[in-house]
């Protein structure tokens, strides 16, 4: 098996900065370096001062600090990366498309292609080409022909890698992976280059733990994960709907059928809804993967998963509507989170978003609180949706570098993101500041339903009655 002197991850974003930093961590004897050609990013992954890192994990600035500029680098010079490298992760994004064929639903494989190329241009040795980026099923074979009828007879093994972290965990779930997935092709170069990467994953992570398989399940694999995890949270969403309608409790309910482990307890929280950059994007990839090839169940019957949710979203904003007496024209509402989840500054997809959209076109009047992330994003999330104009949702929402400033004169305050400190905020003193009745929407099941109706809140908590 080759030994491994260099790498290269293609994307410094949320995959390929965090994997690629713990990849440097773990094994100092290979070089790795990480490009992009968003400068700004690569200046924030160089910056002197660690909190300013282009993206928030916890644990992320210690591993970066420990190793940037000894076996880790980052940079836009992406040609140079790429020549000198022997194995190089394509980690860019792959949205949804948003035209021609496909639009609302394919993945747009267009920065893949672009790499692809690049690599072919450039690459003067042998390279392993890596896919980490999510990818619809049967992408190592358009990147294949790709490198092989633009290449300098260069030979390359393509071998899929997909990356299963989420968000706020990022690098315990890098260091503490279930399992890693090498997918490649089963001749005596493609099961050579599985061990190669294998090998690097070996520096820390048992070998049961490090998968082989044959390169279009690795590429369904990581589409049909996301699509089961997503699909607990819109059963356990649709259910939590019915709670409120009957006297079950949706925390009972989940520890009830969790403890049955066939079932299993995790990601049975009931939610405001599911948000983030791939639930949505990669069951939509399924679907239209699946209608493509002729079976409209199969993309019906994932597809629900994303109608679930889009419901969720909508149920809790009319829901606050319906509770503020039928009209929140005018009203001060308060949003507590931001990003969609915690832990982390990234809200693509957040629930929040859609949520604040739909009582924006009733007129209410937003101040936004979050803790990690920017006043920029949160406008540059609303002006996305075209919904109105980028002075109307500035003129509709604010957004406060405080929480108690958040509820000053408040009519109702809706909790979108599970952060751990609006656990410990003095309750009284946000009642006190807020108008009255004091109305408080849980979207994610935070705080005791009990002691917020003592200390004088309307409460109300997604899943129970
Ligand atoms: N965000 C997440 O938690 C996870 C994401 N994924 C997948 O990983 C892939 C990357 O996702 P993220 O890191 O979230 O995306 P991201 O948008 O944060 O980062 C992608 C980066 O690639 C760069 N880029 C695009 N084209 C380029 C090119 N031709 N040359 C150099 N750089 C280029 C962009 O400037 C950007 O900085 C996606 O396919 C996603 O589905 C997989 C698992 C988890
Ligand atoms: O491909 C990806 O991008 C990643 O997508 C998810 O990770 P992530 O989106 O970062 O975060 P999750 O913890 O899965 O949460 C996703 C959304 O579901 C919501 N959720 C999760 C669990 C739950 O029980 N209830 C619930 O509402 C979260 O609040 C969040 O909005 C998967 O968990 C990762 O394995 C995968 O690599």
């Amino acid at each position: 098996m080759k030994k491994v002197s260099k790498i290269c991850c293609i994307g410094a974003g949320y995959v390929g900065g965090p994997t690629m930093s713990v990849i440097a961590n773990q094994c100092p004897e290979i070089q790795v370096t990480v490009v992009d050609i968003n400068q700004e990013r690569i200046d924030r992954w160089n910056d002197e001062d660690l909190d300013k890192l282009p993206i928030y994990e916890p644990g992320l600035k210690e591993i970066v600090g420990a190793n940037r500029g000894k076996n880790l680098f980052f940079s836009t010079e992406v040609d140079k990366a790429i020549d000198e490298a022997e194995i190089i992760f394509i980690s860019v994004n792959t949205p949804t498309k948003t035209y021609g064929k496909g639009k609302g639903q394919a993945a747009d494989l267009k920065f893949v292609e672009l790499c692809a190329r690049n690599i072919a241009k450039v690459a003067t040795t042998d390279k392993i080409v890596v896919e980490k980026s999510t990818l619809p099923v049967r992408t190592a074979s358009a990147i294949k022909s790709i490198l092989e009828n633009t290449g300098n007879q260069v030979n390359f093994e393509i071998l899929s890698n997909p990356e299963f972290l989420a968000e706020g965990t990022a690098v315990d779930d890098l260091l503490n992976a279930d399992r890693v997935l090498i997918g490649g092709d089963d001749t005596p170069s493609g099961k050579a280059a599985k061990d190669t990467l294998s090998s690097i994953y070996a520096h820390w992570l048992p070998k049961e733990r490090i998968l082989q398989t044959n390169v279009w399940s690795s590429e369904l694999s990581k589409l049909v994960a996301n699509a089961f995890l997503a699909q607990r949270v819109s059963s356990i969403n649709a259910i939590s709907a019915l709670c409120e309608r009957t006297d079950a409790n949706i925390a009972e309910v989940s520890r009830a059928i969790g403890t049955d482990s066939r079932i299993g307890s995790k990601f049975l929280n009931a939610s405001v809804g599911f948000g983030g950059s791939c639930f949505q994007k990669d069951i939509l990839n399924l679907v239209y993967i699946a209608r493509s090839f002729g079976l409209p169940e199969v993309a019906d019957y994932w597809e629900q998963v994303i109608i679930m949710n889009d419901y969720q979203k909508k149920r809790f904003a009319d829901h606050i509507i319906s509770t503020l007496y039928n009209t929140v024209s005018g009203k001060k509402i308060a949003f507590y989170g931001w990003a969609f989840k915690k832990d982390t500054n990234d809200t693509r997809e957040s629930a929040a978003i859609y949520v604040a959209d739909a009582l924006l076109e009733e007129r209410a009047e937003i101040t936004v609180y979050d803790p990690k992330v920017s006043e920029e994003r949160i406008y540059a999330d609303l002006d996305y949706l075209e919904t109105r104009s980028p002075e109307e949702n500035r003129r509709l929402l604010k957004v406060v570098k405080e929480p108690m400033q958040a509820a000053e004169e408040a009519h109702a305050i809706a909790l979108l993101t599970e952060w751990d400190e609006f656990k410990t905020y003095n309750w009284d003193t946000v009642y006190e500041k807020m108008l009255k009745p004091a109305f408080l929407f849980d979207g994610r099941r935070m705080l005791s339903k009990e002691a917020m109706e003592k200390k004088g809140f309307q409460y109300y908590k997604i899943g129970q009655s």
